[in-house]
């Protein structure tokens, strides 16, 4: 597979390495240092660039018929737009929050917890996120998906950021040292509290999960996720 990387970053270049591992090539290395872009020199992009970049980046891959792996966290509110763009040009788009195995089986444990606790009102839920001083956007991406799970499944209506209330995730964002990710999910009662936690060690996880959406992703048109990917329930 020849791969184009859009954001040569950390991720773009761990992602560098298990691609070429993996027996890929890196045809193009999209930064703000090389913004010319030959979309025949590559079959499938991975985006892992800024908030800022990641839509603009994204739809020129599809509107020249490119596929589509976008790690990139903060600039969802675009995503319904580049989801059109995406099924106008016939091409394939992969987003996640977080490509790691381990985040995506902690997804599925966080809807399960929270279906269990969906009547036990007198429990309430919060969440705390952290990550390396780098990171530019707070709430984290992963943050997120896990409080649109806990929404899911219970009474909780909304998210908020260092915000307290009776309908409300609460998400409470760190920045510390060189983190690479980290999101505790925690349900407290006055007698008690439940738990569940996962740690990266590093950014390897995230880096394989994208190369794997990847492979999963070639030669395939229209929107999927990384439950696909993973074959998740
Ligand atoms: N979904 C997932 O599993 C993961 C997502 N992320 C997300 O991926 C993104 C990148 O993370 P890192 O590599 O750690 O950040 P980074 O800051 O190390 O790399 C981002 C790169 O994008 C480049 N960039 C800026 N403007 C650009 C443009 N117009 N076109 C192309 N590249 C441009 C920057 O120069 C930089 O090299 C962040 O949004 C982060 O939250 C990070 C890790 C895992
Ligand atoms: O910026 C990061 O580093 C990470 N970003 C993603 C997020 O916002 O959830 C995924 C991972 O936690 C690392």
């Amino acid at each position: 597979m020849k791969i184009g990387l859009f954001g040569y970053g950390k991720m773009g270049k761990m992602i560098e390495n298990l691609a070429v591992e993996r027996g890929h090539e890196i045809s193009a290395r999209i930064d703000v240092e090389n913004k010319e872009i030959d979309f025949s020199s590559f079959d499938i992009a991975i985006d892992f660039s800024t908030p800022d970049s990641a839509f603009q980046n994204i739809t020129s891959c599809f509107q020249h018929g490119i596929p589509v792996i976008s790690g990139t966290t903060g600039w969802l509110e675009n995503f319904d737009k580049a989801v059109s763009i995406c099924n106008q040009n016939n091409t394939g788009f992969i987003y996640a929050s977080n490509f790691s195995l381990g985040v995506n089986i902690f997804f599925e444990l966080n809807a399960q917890l929270a279906r269990m606790m969906a009547q036990l009102e007198q429990y309430n839920v919060s969440m705390e996120e952290i990550h390396h001083t780098q990171k530019v956007d707070a709430p984290s991406g992963t943050a997120i998906t896990l409080a649109e799970g806990i929404m899911a499944n219970t009474p909780y209506k909304s998210w908020k950021l260092d915000e307290n209330g009776e309908d409300i995730v609460s998400i409470h964002s760190k920045r510390e040292g060189s983190v690479p990710g980290t999101h505790i999910i925690d349900y407290s009662s006055e007698v008690d509290s439940i738990e569940i936690k996962h740690t990266a060690h590093n950014r390897k996880g995230f880096a394989l999960g994208a190369v794997l959406a990847a492979e999963w992703l070639i030669g395939k048109k229209g929107v999927y996720t990384m439950k696909d990917v993973l074959n998740l329930s």
